[in-house]
Formats: structure tokens, sequence, C-alpha cells
């Protein structure tokens, strides 16, 4: 084997021992010189390309963070408020709400708002651009009746039974949370006149601490078995 190199070494050793001690002084320096430059290049490559990578990556990153922005910013310079909100773009996964300046903009409070008259409400709310709180306790109400706006950023959804205080703040409330066909209401007696005289105290003494409007249903169970349809109100 290693009379195998020696031989194969032979070409250059012998090129080596014919050489002038001068020419082998230009060989090494040559050797030198290039290794140097070949070193050095690499080196300095590498830093400028690392540097650019990050430079383009770190640019790219601002541009996609800007790119909502500056189409929000083009639809508020042309005046087209319903598109300025992120959520109302046609892309959105949200039914289409209307753009309301903050200071039109109200935070309102549905109590039942999962329920039946209460989900309708809240979605007409949404539309015109309001803030939603929905409080519900699922006695009848479905998340799936609201469902469809879980997670926009002006709706919120209470898992909070009605006949425990709620510190929250709203400037309106509507009150709808009870029992209201005949088998739910009998279904506890006692706790459907809690919720009707303990959670309305509770809301009205909300309503009282943040100076908001009340209003509060009431149910066409009023009326008893009514004889004329649709009911009106003498
Ligand atoms: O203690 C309670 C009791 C009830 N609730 C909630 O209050 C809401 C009441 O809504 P419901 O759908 O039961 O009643 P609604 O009055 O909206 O509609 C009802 O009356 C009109 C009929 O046409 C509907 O079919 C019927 O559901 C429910 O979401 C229920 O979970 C509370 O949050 N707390």
């Amino acid at each position: 084997m290693v009379k195998r190199i020696r031989r194969a070494l032979m070409p250059v050793f012998g090129w080596w021992a014919i050489m002038s001690r001068k020419t082998k002084y230009v060989f090494i320096l040559a050797i030198l010189v290039a290794a140097i430059v070949v070193t050095w290049g690499r080196a300095g490559i590498t830093k400028d390309d690392m540097e650019r990578l990050r430079r383009e990556e770190l640019s790219s990153q601002i541009r996609e963070a800007l790119e909502p922005l500056e189409k929000r910013l083009g639809n508020l310079e042309k005046g087209d408020m319903s598109k300025a909100d992120t959520h109302s773009s046609e892309d959105s996964k949200y039914p289409k709400v209307k753009f309301l300046m903050e200071k039109d903009r109200k935070r309102i409070l549905v109590t039942g708002g999962a329920g039946f008259v209460g989900s309708h409400l809240v979605d007409r709310l949404m539309m015109d651009g309001h803030e939603v709180v929905v409080m519900d306790n699922f006695f009848t109400g479905r998340k799936r009746n609201v469902e469809h706006w879980i997670g926009h950023e002006n709706f919120e959804l209470l898992n909070h039974d009605v006949v425990e205080p709620l510190y929250i703040e709203v400037d309106q409330i509507y009150h709808l949370a009870s029992p209201a066909s005949p088998p739910h209401y009998m279904y506890n007696p006692i706790k459907t006149i809690k919720t009707n005289t303990i959670g309305t105290l509770n809301m009205l003494g909300l309503a009282k601490r943040v100076n908001g409007r009340f209003l509060l249903a009431s149910t066409s169970e009023v009326y008893g078995d009514p004889e004329v349809h649709p009911q009106n109100e003498e």
C-alpha cells in the first residue's frame, strides 16, 4: 500500500527535485496566496449572503404584515367604510357587518342571546356594526344559534346564569334570559321564578351601575290561549 502511494507520488517528487530553489519559493507562495484568497473569499461571500438573506426575509415579513393595513387604508381613502373593517371583506368567514365609527358603536349585552329570539336579535345588532356580548346558561339556547359569530372581534359569548351577578361594562342590555315555553318554565318553577326575579334584578342593577339602557322582553304566553292571530296589544 505504502509502495503504491510512493509510486503514485513519484512524478510530483520528480518535478520537485529538478525545480530551482527560486521556482520552489514562487510555487509555494502561489499556493499560499491561492489558499488565502479562496478561504477569505468564501468566508466573505457566506457572511454577505447570510446578511442579504436575513434582510430579504425581514422585508418580506414586513411587507406581508403591512399588506392588509395598506389595503384597509386604501379603502378608507376611497371612503369605502364597509371594506375598511377587516371582517367585512369578501373573503371573511363571517356574515358582512357594517362599519360603525367608535362614537356610534355600542357595546350591547343580550341575555338569553343563544335562544330563538335572542340569536336573531344578535344577528341584527352584529350586522349593524355593534359589539355584542351574549350571556346564556344554555338551558334551552344552543351555541350553534350564534356559532357563526364565534371568533369575530365584535362578539363575545359568556356561559353564565343570570341569577348570578355579572360585572361587565356595556351601554345597553336586552334581557331575554328565561325559560319561554310552558314545558320549560314549568320544569323547575322555583328556578323560573328566581330567573325572572333575581335575574332581572341583577340586570337592572348592572344597567344602573353602567347607566345603560335596558329592555325587558315578556312572552306571548301572558295572553293565555289566544283566539286571534296575530295577537293585538289591547
Ligand atoms: O335561566 C335561564 C333560562 C334560560 N336562559 C336562556 O334564555 C334563552 C331563551 O330562549 P328560548 O329560545 O328558550 O326562548 P325564546 O323566547 O327566544 O323563543 C321561544 O319563544 C318563541 C318561540 O317561537 C320559540 O320557538 C321559542 O323557543 C335560551 O337561550 C336559554 O338558554 C338563560 O340564559 N337562563
